[in-house]
């Protein structure tokens, strides 16, 4: 459904969307309940059980199709890969490739969940800064597309594997571009001062290079930076762009055939007022626009051009609904509200401070009439999922959807305090499909074994 259509939907029922924003297919029913998907969010909630991630699947097609054309637009080469680590799920991969994209992942864990889904190998990279002789085993073996190799270490492993298991291995070696990216500090990777990728500025990555050209059992395609997470303009892709193109340039001058250029992921999404990213399409254009540019002025072809956008596919798509309980008001200080979830299941206001939106899922169109305190019902106090939440007065049973949670969130989410993991349903034209169940107390401790016996 189209943001007119959800516009127009509010409107005819006559209910106005309250100040949080609706996206995807959400809209208000007339009797004030958030549907998402065609789904009353209210009965998931019922059916389900709280906390539930919800994930609009026609908004995650239509953003991994946002990417496509903006690409397909410009005629250029390219590749878009979607960054599991972000959510990933059996359903998660079959959807991504269904949808054309190839697909990263960060761990053995991560690689065994596509590969049990039935990705096609070929389709999957292989990231990691410390990936264990496991893993390399296990990507050798797959038979994956391509191996985004880290550091000088890991290029002596991977070779020993891949010349073990006599195969030649497509690799993409990631540098530390020397980038700032306007983030967050603890999830800026682009700057001299990061555990990953090759140094460029101290001749490493060239070493690298050198080293990679003697390897019979390697094959270096290309070079890879990923400067950071939740950005929103393209100065510092069209950065790591110009620095990177020298380096390029000295590769083929050493005999390799590099033929792709990747950029990572990190485009920004808004969680609230306060953020502002440039649309997917403006920034893809830009950094088209720069890549033909610095390539064409040396004379060189234009590499193919690999993205791998996590937050900004699975996030807006994902929205969590909690059930609320207890409510603890300190006049003149503030007002908390307790939810059956938390930093257990989503640790980013603890991590990062990070901000979001709300909404009573249960009585959608009420305006906000004050400021709440959203608090999880971990043991302490940093466990809070929105700092100053503008929310309507709540009562115990209230159901909260705190919005754009689709993307490290469930991925993050933890055991603390022995609390199972919610489950996650993908919705879509009035039915859900669970895609991950529920744990259960008895899955918490299903790995414990007992003192004796
Ligand atoms: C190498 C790499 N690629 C892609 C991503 C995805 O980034 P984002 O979710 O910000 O698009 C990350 C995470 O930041 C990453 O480390
Ligand atoms: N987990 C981080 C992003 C890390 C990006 C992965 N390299 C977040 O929630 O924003």
């Amino acid at each position: 459904m189209t943001r007119e259509r959800v516009e127009s939907a509010a409107y005819e029922t006559g209910v106005q969307p309250p100040a949080a924003r609706l996206t995807g297919t959400m809209e208000i029913g007339p009797e004030g309940h958030l549907y998402i998907g065609g789904c009353d969010t209210t009965r998931l909630a019922a059916t389900y059980g709280t906390p539930l991630f919800v994930y609009d699947e026609l908004l995650l097609r239509q953003t991994i199709r946002r990417f496509h054309n903006a690409f397909q637009s410009t005629g250029a080469p390219y590749r878009v890969a979607y960054a599991g680590k972000a959510f990933c799920s059996i359903a998660m991969c079959q959807l991504v490739a269904e949808e054309g994209c190839n697909l990263d992942v960060v761990s053995g864990g991560e690689l065994y969940t596509a590969l049990t889904a039935g990705l096609d190998p070929a389709l999957i990279h292989l990231h990691g800064n410390n990936k264990t002789a496991e893993e390399l085993e296990y990507a050798v073996t797959s038979g994956i597309g391509a191996v985004i190799v880290d550091n000088f270490i890991e290029l002596e492993m991977l070779q020993e594997v891949a010349a073990r298991h006599q195969r030649t291995v497509d690799i993409l070696l990631r540098v530390a571009p020397g980038v700032e990216a306007h983030t967050h500090e603890y999830i800026s990777t682009g700057q001299q001062d990061s555990k990953f990728g090759f140094d460029m500025e101290l001749g490493q990555a060239e070493e690298a290079l050198r080293r990679v050209q003697s390897s019979a059992s390697l094959h270096c395609i290309g070079l890879h930076a990923h400067i950071g997470s939740q950005i929103f303009d393209t100065q510092g892709f069209t950065a790591a762009i110009t620095r990177m193109v020298g380096l390029y340039e000295r590769a083929l001058a050493l005999g390799l055939s590099l033929s792709v250029l990747n950029i990572g992921g990190g485009y920004g999404i808004r969680y609230t007022d306060e953020d502002d990213p440039e649309p997917i399409e403006r920034q893809i254009h830009e950094i088209v626009g720069t890549m033909r540019d610095v390539f064409t002025t040396r004379g060189l072809a234009v590499p193919e051009i690999w993205v791998e956008p996590g937050r900004s596919i699975a996030g807006p798509a994902g929205t969590t609904l909690y059930r609320i309980g207890t409510q603890k008001r300190i006049p003149g200080v503030r007002n908390y509200v307790a939810i059956d979830g938390g930093m257990t299941d989503n640790p980013r206001y603890a991590l990062y401070g990070a901000k979001y939106e709300a909404l009573l899922a249960n009585r959608a169109a009420e305006e906000p009439s004050g400021v709440w305190t959203v608090a999880g019902k971990c043991c302490e106090s940093g466990d809070v999922v929105i700092r100053d939440a503008m929310l309507p007065e709540a009562a115990y049973g209230d159901i909260l959807a705190v919005l754009s949670t689709g993307a490290y969130n469930y991925s993050m989410a933890s055991h603390y305090n022995r609390l199972p993991k919610p489950a996650v349903v993908f919705v879509r034209d009035g039915e859900a499909r669970v895609v991950v169940a529920r744990e259960t107390w008895a899955d918490v401790v299903r790995m414990d074994r007992p003192l004796r016996g």
